[in-house]
């Protein structure tokens, strides 16, 4: 079977800065897949490659056995790829619920014909997508303010509706970029245990870059460990921190952990 993305020798150079080096790797499917690396390293820059923000310089990306080097990420939404963003982008004046309902508006609700003549069928899809956004928002622990207006949430409660708007496109694989920056203690770990839900109920992929080590611990196997544009080593957290090479070269010295 094939990975659900692989990265085959790609390169991304930005003038005189080669930010991503020849770098291949894979996540497979069913698996939360971390990346980490010292600033600079090149982790956002390949982020943004298989997220389709902007197309590798050479070498090849692909998804579910497709080849979707270069492919914008509108596509690659439709593809079952989506990502969250470092700052959330809700809708402020939008209630949680409208927040999640807005994602699949359009499907059919939206067109003139449906509103005219099969109006028995758009109130059916609208009442499904509210069932589903309420189930979202009680997977996400938002049920208590699912009426509120999301501009008044917190910053980790944002972070759970932008998951939650990402979960109603019924996604194959969710990139999640750097979701602990912000958020305190507790917030974070009914994200994880939402990760860990979706993961393990729902089949669902997560590719992660986190500076929270503790977080990556937690929920990934593989991390990917990225250094000045390569992938330098691939395997278990546990592993990871006891690398000499890993020690040396990302962490300068200081046990894994201490640093990032
Ligand atoms: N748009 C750009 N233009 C020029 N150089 C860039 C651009 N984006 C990234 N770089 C450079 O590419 C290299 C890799 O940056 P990147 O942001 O991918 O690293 P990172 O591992 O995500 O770091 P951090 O953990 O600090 O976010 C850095 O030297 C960076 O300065």
């Amino acid at each position: 079977m094939s990975s659900l993305i692989e990265v085959r020798n790609v390169s991304k150079r930005f003038g005189g800065v080669l930010a991503v080096d020849n770098c291949s790797l894979k996540v497979e499917r069913g698996t939360i897949t971390g990346l980490i690396g010292p600033n600079g390293a090149g982790k956002t820059t390949m982020f943004n490659m298989v997220a389709g923000a902007f197309a590798p310089t050479s070498g090849s990306i692909w998804l579910d056995g497709k080849d979707v080097t270069g492919m914008p990420a509108h596509e690659l939404f439709e593809h079952g790829l989506s990502r969250t963003f470092q700052i959330a982008q809700e809708f402020s004046h939008l209630t949680s619920l409208e927040n999640l309902m807005v994602v699949t508006a359009g499907k059919s609700g939206e067109s003139f014909f449906d509103a005219c003549f099969r109006r028995g069928k758009v109130v059916r899809d609208e009442l499904e997508t509210r069932r589903k956004a309420e189930e979202i928002l009680q997977i996400l622990r938002l049920t208590h303010v699912k009426n509120e207006s999301a501009g008044n949430l917190s910053g980790g409660q944002k972070k759970l509706l932008e998951l939650g708007r990402v979960m109603m496109a019924d996604p194959q694989v969710v990139l999640l970029d750097e979701v602990a920056a912000g958020v305190n203690r507790t917030l974070l770990n009914d994200l994880a245990s939402v990760v860990e839900t979706l993961n393990r109920d729902k089949g669902l992929t997560f590719f992660v870059i986190e500076h929270d080590m503790d977080l990556i611990a937690r929920l990934c196997d593989p991390v990917i460990v990225m250094a000045a544009g390569s992938v330098m080593m691939q395997g278990p957290m546990a592993e990871i921190r006891k690398n000499p090479e890993v020690i040396e070269a990302y962490f300068g010295g200081a046990p894994v952990g201490d640093a990032a």
